[in-house]
C-alpha cells in the first residue's frame, strides 16, 4: 500500500481525553476515531489489526472443533424474559422498540439467542456435543466508558457456547476452550494468565478470566511469579483424550492466580517475593453454568434412558476489539506502538528519503514491487514530506521492520534496515534486507 493513497490521519499531539498509552497511541496512529462516548470507528490501519486478531481467534476456535455461525446484534426481549435476565441485566442493556412497538435489545451477549437456536433443532443426546461460536458486535451501556476501545459500549467479541449431555462432557468442552485460549493468546504474542474468577451476570459455578498483566489494567490480580515463565502454547495435547486434557489444564493451573474478588490474602498459598500483586487487562472469560439457561428455556434432549434432560452449557468470550488496545499496552515504547509480528497491520515500512529524486523513486518502486512479489505486506511512505516526519510516523504506527532508501545509501548499493522492537539499524543490500524480513 502507498501512503499517498492510504487514509492514515496520524496526530503529533496527544489527545487530552486519552489517559492510557493504548488510547493515546490508537488515536495518534490514526487507528480509530470516537463517534460518540464508547463507540468507535475503525479506520483502515486499526481495522487491519482488528481483522488479524479476529482471524487468529477464529483459527484456534476452529482447531478445537468449534462451528462458526453468526447471530444478529438485535434480539427480541421475549428470549431474555424467558431466561429471567431481561430485568436483572440492568441499565447496561440498550433497550429499543421497533415500529410495531415490540420490545427489542442490542445484544450484550448471546446465551439466550444461541439456546433458542439449539432448542429448535436439537432433540436427542445423539446430536450432542454441540460447540458453536460467532464473532459479533455487542452493546453494553457502560456507565463510564473509558480507555478508548478497552472499555467501549459497542465492542467486538468472540463468544462461543457449548451444549453437552452431562457435567463430565461439559467439563471436556470447558477444557478444550481453556486450551484454545492459551494457544490463541500465545499466538498473539502475549501472556494471558487464567485466573479463578467470579461469574457475575453470566452466572454459573466455574469460571476463569484470562488476564494480561499491565499496570494500567482495570482488574487487580494476584499470581505466582512462576506464571511469567510458564509455556502456555499447549502444543501436542490430545483434545479427544479427556483425561490428558484435564491433566494439562490442572497442570497449568497448579500455580496460584486469582482476581481480587477471589483472592484471600490470609489463605493465599504463596506470599512475599513469590506473589505478584498487580493489575491486569481481562481479554477472555470462560464460564461453566450448567442448566442456567437450558432449564428455563426448555433446551432439553431425550437422554439415553428415554428421559428429557436439560443440556449442560458453558460460554466462552474473548474481547477481540479490547485486544487491540491490550496488545498495545503490552507492547509499546516512547516512540509509539511495537506490533507483535502476528498482528502487525503491515510487516515492513518502506521509507523514501527523497521523494521526487528520480533515482530514489525508481529504487523504491523496485523495492516495493519485490517486497510485494515476495508476499510481504509493505506500507510505502511515498509522501513528499520531510524525512523526520516519515521516521516519526513509521515508529508511531509500529511496523516490525523499516527499510530506508536514500541517495547516499544508493551510491553505496545499500539500504538501511531497522528492527522496530530492538531499534537496531544495519546497512545491507536490499536483497539481504529482503531475506532477513522474509
Ligand atoms: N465494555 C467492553 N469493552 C470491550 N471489551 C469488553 C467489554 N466488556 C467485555 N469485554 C470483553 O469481552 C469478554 C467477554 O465478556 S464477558 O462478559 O466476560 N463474557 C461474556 O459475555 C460471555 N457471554 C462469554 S460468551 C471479556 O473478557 C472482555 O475481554
Amino acid at each position: 500500500m502507498r501512503l499517498s493513497q492510504f487514509f492514515l490521519p496520524t496526530l503529533k499531539e496527544t489527545p487530552s481525553e486519552a489517559q492510557i498509552a493504548s488510547h493515546r497511541l490508537m488515536l495518534r496512529a490514526g487507528m480509530v476515531r470516537q463517534l460518540t462516548a464508547g463507540i468507535y470507528s475503525w479506520l483502515p490501519l486499526g481495522y487491519r489489526v482488528l481483522k488479524k486478531i479476529e482471524q487468529i481467534v477464529r483459527e484456534e476456535q476452529d482447531a478445537v472443533g468449534c462451528n462458526e455461525l453468526l447471530m444478529p446484534t438485535i434480539q427480541p426481549a421475549e428470549l431474555w424474559q424467558e431466561s429471567g435476565r431481561y430485568d436483572d441485566y440492568g441499565l447496561e442493556m440498550l433497550r429499543i422498540t421497533d415500529r410495531h412497538d415490540r420490545k427489542m435489545l442490542f445484544g450484550p451477549t448471546n446465551e439466550e439467542a444461541i439456546t433458542d437456536i439449539f432448542r429448535k433443532d436439537v432433540r436427542s443426546y445423539k446430536q450432542l456435543p454441540q460447540l458453536m461460536y460467532h464473532i459479533q458486535w455487542k452493546f453494553r451501556d457502560e456507565i463510564r466508558p473509558r480507555f478508548g476501545v478497552m472499555r467501549g459500549r459497542e465492542f467486538l467479541m468472540k463468544d462461543a457456547y457449548s451444549f453437552d449431555i452431562d457435567y463430565e462432557s461439559s467439563r471436556h468442552a470447558y477444557n478444550k476452550m481453556f486450551l484454545a485460549y492459551c494457544r490463541t493468546f500465545t499466538r498473539l504474542g502475549v501472556k494471558a494468565i487464567p485466573m479463578v474468577a467470579d461469574t457475575g451476570p453470566i452466572g454459573g459455578d466455574l469460571s476463569h478470566e484470562f488476564i494480561i498483566l499491565a499496570d494500567t489494567g482495570e482488574s487487580e490480580v494476584f499470581c505466582d511469579k512462576k506464571w511469567l515463565e510458564k509455556d502456555l502454547s499447549g502444543q501436542g495435547v490430545d483434545l479427544n483424550d479427556r483425561t490428558a486434557l484435564e491433566n494439562w489444564v490442572q497442570g497449568t493451573l497448579v500455580d496460584y492466580a486469582a482476581t481480587e474478588e477471589k483472592h484471600d490474602a490470609d489463605n493465599s498459598p504463596i506470599s512475599g517475593d513469590d506473589l505478584i500483586a498487580t493489575r491486569g487487562i481481562e481479554v477472555g472469560h470462560i464460564f461453566h453454568f450448567g442448566t442456567k439457561y437450558s432449564a428455563p428455556m426448555g433446551a432439553t434432549v431425550l437422554g439415553p434412558d428415554g428421559k428429557e434432560v436439560p443440556v449442560m452449557m458453558g460460554s466462552y468470550g474473548i474481547g477481540v476489539s479490547r485486544l487491540v488496545g491490550a496488545l498495545i499496552e503490552a507492547s509499546h515504547d516512547e516512540n509509539g506502538i511495537v506490533w507483535p509480528d502476528a498482528v502487525a497491520p503491515y510487516k515492513v515500512g518502506l521509507i523514501n528519503l527523497r521523494t521526487g529524486d528520480d533515482e530514489c523513486d525508481a529504487a523504491c518502486e523496485d523495492a516495493y514491487a519485490k517486497l510485494h512479489n515476495a508476499g510481504i505486506e509493505v506500507l510505502y511512505d511515498d509522501r513528499d514530506i520531510r524525512a523526520g516526519g516519515k521516521f516519526a510516523d513509521m515508529d508511531l504506527i509500529g511496523l516490525p521492520w523499516q527499510i530506508v532508501i536514500g541517495p547516499k545509501g544508493l551510491k553505496n548499493g545499500v539500504v538501511e534496515l531497522k528492527n522496530r522492537r530492538t531499534g537496531e539499524k544495519t546497512e545491507v543490500t536490499f536483497e539481504a534486507a529482503l531475506n532477513q524480513i522474509s
